[in-house]
């Protein structure tokens, strides 16, 4: 086979003739031969001597060693120096790149580079060291800023402090308390310590206390608005301004436990009361005397609105018969509007409010027979029992006539405990009139029987009578549904509310 090689116009496979290798043509076998690689790692040792030969006698000296490179400097000029120093640096560099290269010499990176950032505990204590140095200068220099601040600083020139220090601590629980005025009210705690104990609790007392108060405000707000007049109210009360019912509402005449009552005027001649009921269960409690037995008030909160009618249809079947009271006007919702009783703005007094030594014996005997003849003719005329008669629902006007209020709670004597209530209301008005020195006053069984037209007996107690005589004679319409006495009077409610000709009493007058 002929030899290709030494054809001139062989080429490659880019087209182009293959340049003629410069290194003898070694063969694979030599290549495979231990003496071969040993002679080639003797020559490169060879090389490298050379190297470094010639590199000595470039820079002299070139010992990797850690000694310290000295440069006398005297009489050159900053230029000398840099350039010095530049081919210091080159040289080494250099000295570095033929050390790696050759495989006896480990690098040393710490030569050339900065110092690895792995930590040792000598470290962590130079460390600390350092910054309780740094601390230590920060705070000798804000002392001597502020020296009259000094004293919140520990005694001895060698205490350092951190954040924790107590003095310093203290101070800044100090400024915060001081400058959290919205969380705590503390006054001026300028330049004075707390601690973190002590600061802590005032923490967590500030923000119970913030919470506290909002509930308070809520309650208040509410309480403001039971006492006097909610939103839906006010509306209303607007309304009847704007329908001419009266001109103004000018003030609170008093506030009971169950409502509010409120003066209204119009064209300056005819005053009104306004009677608003609270809205709140609370102020029902105690009239579950008068509600026990009733279905209505199985669900108490759908009652509470119906004490405003009831009150107005007790007081309309009062007028009806002439009894003195107020004037029945309106009613909607929680709020009753009737006449005011009173002279010139002014409310009449209650019974327990006249001051009763400018009275003669007479005067006081004829309010006593007043009171005695509403009783009588509530009776008899409206088949009511006031269930809640004393001095307090009694008023006095100025022309020294009695007047009787406040009949939301007054039961139709087909209540199961009227005559229970009547007794109840015996008792009180006598113990006021003989409190107020009325003489020659009937006993409870003699007002009573004067009343009620029945024949109750002196030696016994009045009210045991009255128990026994209730279970003794239920009415005929009672005897029907034992289980549900109070059907009656809702039976009674609803014939009253039709002979009034509307669904409610109230229809009339709205
Ligand atoms: N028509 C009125 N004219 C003048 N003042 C009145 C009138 N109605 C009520 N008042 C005044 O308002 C006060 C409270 O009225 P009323 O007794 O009806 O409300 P109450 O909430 O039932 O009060 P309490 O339960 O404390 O007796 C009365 O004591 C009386 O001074």
């Amino acid at each position: 086979m002929a030899n290709c090689d030494n054809n001139p116009w062989k080429k490659n496979a880019w087209g182009k003739t293959e340049k003629k290798a410069d290194e003898p043509i070694v063969s694979f076998v030599d290549v495979m031969s231990e003496e071969y690689i040993e002679g080639m790692g003797n020559q490169e040792k060879l090389e490298e001597e050379r190297y470094m030969k010639q590199l000595e006698q470039m820079f002299g000296d070139t010992s990797t060693s850690d000694e310290q490179f000295t440069l006398n400097t005297e009489g050159m000029t900053d230029e000398e120096v840099a350039l010095a120093l530049q081919r210091h640096f080159d040289r080494e560099a250099d000295v570095a790149r033929a050390v790696a290269s050759s495989s006896s010499v480990h690098f040393a990176p710490d030569r050339y580079h900065p110092k690895t950032m792995q930590e040792t505990d000598s470290e962590d204590e130079d460390d600390d060291a350092l910054r309780q140095a740094a601390t230590d200068m920060l705070y000798a220099k804000l002392d001597a800023e502020n020296a009259s601040e000094s004293r919140l600083r520990p005694e001895g020139p060698s205490t350092s402090r951190t954040k924790h220090d107590t003095g310093v601590s203290g101070r800044r629980n100090a400024d915060k308390t001081f400058n959290d005025r919205n969380s705590l009210p503390t006054g001026d705690i300028v330049g004075d310590k707390i601690n973190n104990k002590v600061f802590n609790k005032l923490m967590a007392f500030g923000k119970s206390e913030a919470k506290r108060q909002m509930r308070h405000k809520d309650k208040e707000e509410k309480a403001t608005m039971d006492t006097s007049v909610d939103s839906d109210t006010r509306l209303l009360l607007l309304k009847w301004i704007n329908q001419g019912v009266f001109d103004s509402v000018d003030g609170i005449i008093a506030t009971g436990k169950e409502s509010a009552v409120l003066h209204a005027a119009q064209d300056s001649a005819t005053s009104y009361a306004i009677k608003v009921y609270k809205t709140t269960l609370s102020e029902f409690k105690n009239r579950s005397e008068y509600v026990k037995d009733d279905f209505r008030f199985k669900n108490p909160r759908g009652v509470l609105k119906i004490w405003a009618e009831r009150e107005f249809m007790n007081l309309s079947r009062m007028a009806k018969h002439g009894l003195p009271c107020p004037q029945p006007v309106k009613v909607r919702r929680n709020v009753l509007v009737m006449s005011f009783l009173g002279d010139d703005g002014l409310a009449a007094p209650r019974l327990k409010n006249v001051e009763w030594e400018f009275f003669t014996d007479e005067e006081r005997r004829s309010v006593y027979d007043q009171v005695q003849t509403i009783m009588c003719r509530m009776y008899k005329e409206c088949l009511l029992v006031h269930a809640d008669l004393s001095e307090f629902n009694l008023l006095l006007t100025p022309d020294n006539k009695v007047h009787v209020i406040d009949v939301s709670q007054a039961m139709d004597l087909s209540h199961p405990r009227s005559l229970q209530f009547l007794t109840r209301d015996i008792q009180n008005v006598i113990a006021f009139f003989t409190k107020i020195g009325v003489p020659n006053l009937p006993t409870y069984v003699q007002l009573f029987n004067l009343i009620t037209d029945l024949e109750m007996v002196e030696d016994h107690d009045l009210l045991v009578q009255v128990e026994q005589f209730s279970e003794e004679n239920r009415s005929a319409d009672l005897r029907h549904d034992k289980s549900r006495p109070a059907d009656m009077e809702l039976k009674k409610y609803n014939e009253e509310k039709k002979a009034n000709r509307g669904i409610s009493p109230a229809r009339d007058y709205n």
